[in-house]
C-alpha cells in the first residue's frame, strides 16, 4: 500500500502521443482489469491510502466496499477536468453507486470530493485515520467472509451482470471509441496541457 496515493487514475502518457494500435490495447487491458475486478466472486474490499482520481475511483468503485483515509485526499471522476469524458461503464459504475442525479452532478463537474464527502454521498463506505484503514478494511472484510458464499456471489451476480454483460458485449466499440477519442488533435492538446500543469505543479 503506497501512503497518500491509492492510484493517479489511468497513465495519461499511455495514450498521449501513442498510436492507435497502442491505445487500443491499452484500452483492452483496462476492460480486462475492470471486468476481472468488477465481476470477481471473491470480496473485493479497497483500502483506500489517499488519492483516488478517475481510473483510481473506477478501480476503487468496482470493489465490494471501500475504506477511505482521512485527510487532504480527493476521489471522483475528473475527466471533464482534463478536457476528456467518462466512458460509459465508468459512468454506469457510478451510477451503481451513488445513483444518477450525483453522478450527473458529479461527472459535469469533474468532482473530486474529500473523504467526508466521498462517504457522506456514499461513494466510499468508511472513513478511517490513515495508519489504521488497511485494519479497517481487514475488519470488514471478517464481516463479509462470514456471509455464505454461494449466496453473496449469486447475489453479487444478479447486481453487476448487467453491465458486465453490456460492456463484453460492445468491447471492440468501446476501444474504437475510445482510440478515436483520444486521437484527436484537440484532446491530444489538453492532454498535453495537463501532464504540463502537473509538472508544473511539482516544481
Ligand atoms: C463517444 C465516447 C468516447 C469515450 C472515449 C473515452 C475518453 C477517454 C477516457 C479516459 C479516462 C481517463 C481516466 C484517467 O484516469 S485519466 C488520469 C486522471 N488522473 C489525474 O487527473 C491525477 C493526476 N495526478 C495528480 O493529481 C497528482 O499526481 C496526485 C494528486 C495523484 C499525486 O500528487 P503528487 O504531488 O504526489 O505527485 P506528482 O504530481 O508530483 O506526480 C508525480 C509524477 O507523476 C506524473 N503523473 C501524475 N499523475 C499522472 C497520470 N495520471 N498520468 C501520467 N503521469 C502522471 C506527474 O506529472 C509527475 O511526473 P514527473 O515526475 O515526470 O514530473
Amino acid at each position: 500500500m503506497v501512503p497518500n496515493i491509492f492510484s493517479a487514475g489511468l497513465d495519461i502518457t499511455e495514450f498521449y502521443q501513442k498510436k492507435p494500435e497502442e491505445t487500443d490495447a491499452f484500452w483492452r487491458t483496462l476492460q480486462d482489469v475492470f471486468l476481472r475486478l468488477y465481476g470477481s466472486k471473491l470480496v473485493t474490499i479497497a483500502a483506500i491510502s489517499g488519492h483516488s482520481p478517475a481510473g483510481g475511483c473506477l478501480l476503487a468503485m468496482a470493489c465490494d466496499y471501500r475504506v477511505m483515509a482521512t485527510g487532504k485526499y480527493t476521489i471522483g471522476l475528473n475527466e471533464t477536468l482534463l478536457g476528456i469524458i467518462a466512458p460509459f461503464w465508468f459512468i454506469e459504475t457510478m451510477k451503481n453507486t451513488i445513483g444518477h442525479r450525483e453522478t450527473e452532478k458529479s461527472l459535469q463537474l469533474g468532482k473530486l470530493y474529500s473523504p467526508e464527502q466521498a462517504e457522506n454521498i456514499g461513494l466510499v463506505d468508511q472513513i478511517c485515520p490513515p495508519d489504521d484503514v488497511l485494519g479497517c478494511a481487514r475488519k470488514e472484510m471478517v464481516k463479509w467472509l462470514k456471509i455464505p458464499d454461494h449466496a453473496r456471489i449469486l447475489t453479487k451476480q444478479l447486481m453487476r451482470n448487467e453491465l458486465i454483460n453490456n460492456l463484453s458485449s460492445k468491447r471492440k466499440e468501446d476501444i474504437y471509441n475510445f482510440t478515436s477519442f483520444v486521437q484527436k488533435d484537440s484532446i491530444q492538446r489538453s492532454l498535453g496541457l495537463y501532464l504540463e500543469s502537473l509538472k508544473k505543479k511539482k516544481s
